[in-house]
């Protein structure tokens, strides 16, 4: 029996709806913030779709959405995925989505990789028909600035374990390595992009290389990006990630 979990899946942001016609495609941004902090929401990508838009002057085939999760220490890892999954499920039904790219900043890379990956047979609290109803979905994935290993992450900054610690049980041992979960990414998932700033001064360039050197161990078709976007917390306003986004986003 499920336990009776509080979710919040109702909070979920519209940055743009086509108003010709509803479309079937759509992304979600999902934001960062270390698991802890509330400085960061789903408005974090505010600005970015307002670029978006001006630069395509209102005429995209796609809606944007953020969505949020609830963050630590007040909930431990994996319940920010089930948050996510249960907000991802709720959108997609409430406006009928058939199609869904993922956009992650900095954790929210590591949870987008995280909900395109899981399976229901391991702790995850969400109920396996609507992980596979949402991954059913999934066409891509565009990881920006991620983290995508925790091991590697406290070996290359032990001071980090302020946060993993927050949101992890047992300091960030649990999460499952790459080298598992790449197993098991959805083959129909035709769209893998890795962009990091040069200018992150709070991750370098080891962890996407760390992912892509995963991608190419699998032959996992990925493209990358790679440029001065400004510090961790400015390129997901930086008008290059704008640019890039319309230029590869494709529903096709
Ligand atoms: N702003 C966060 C720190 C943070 O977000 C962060 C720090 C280092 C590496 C990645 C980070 N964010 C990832 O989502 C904090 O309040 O501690």
């Amino acid at each position: 029996m499920t336990k009776n979990i509080d979710r919040l899946y109702d909070r979920s942001v519209s940055f743009y709806e086509p108003v010709k016609n509803r479309s079937p495609n759509a992304i979600v941004f999902i934001h960062g913030g270390a698991w802890i902090d509330e400085k960061n929401t789903p408005n974090d990508f505010e600005f970015l779709c307002g670029a978006m838009l001006n630069m395509s002057d209102n005429d995209l085939d796609y809606a944007m959405y953020g969505i949020t999760y609830r963050l630590s220490p007040t909930v431990k890892h994996p319940t920010h995925i089930c948050d996510v999954i249960e907000n991802l499920y709720r959108l997609i039904k409430d406006k009928g989505i058939k199609k869904l790219q993922l956009v992650g900043h900095s954790v929210g890379a590591t949870l987008a990789w995280q909900v395109a990956t899981a399976t229901a047979t391991n702790e995850l609290c969400s109920s396996s028909e609507k992980l596979i109803y949402v991954q059913s979905c999934l066409t891509g994935l565009y990881l920006i600035d991620g983290i995508f290993s925790i091991s590697e992450l406290l070996d290359e900054y032990p001071e980090y374990i302020y946060f993993v610690s927050q949101a992890f049980q047992n300091n960030g041992k649990e999460f499952e390595e790459l080298s598992y979960s790449i197993k098991r990414l959805p083959c129909w998932i035709s769209y893998i992009h890795l962009l990091h700033s040069y200018k992150d001064e709070l991750l370098t360039l080891r962890q996407p290389r760390y992912m892509a050197d995963l991608l190419q161990e699998n032959a996992i078709p990925y493209i990358s990006y790679f440029s001065d976007m400004g510090l961790h917390n400015e390129v997901y306003e930086n008008p290059k990630l704008a640019r890039y986004l319309l230029d590869n986003l494709k529903f096709t």
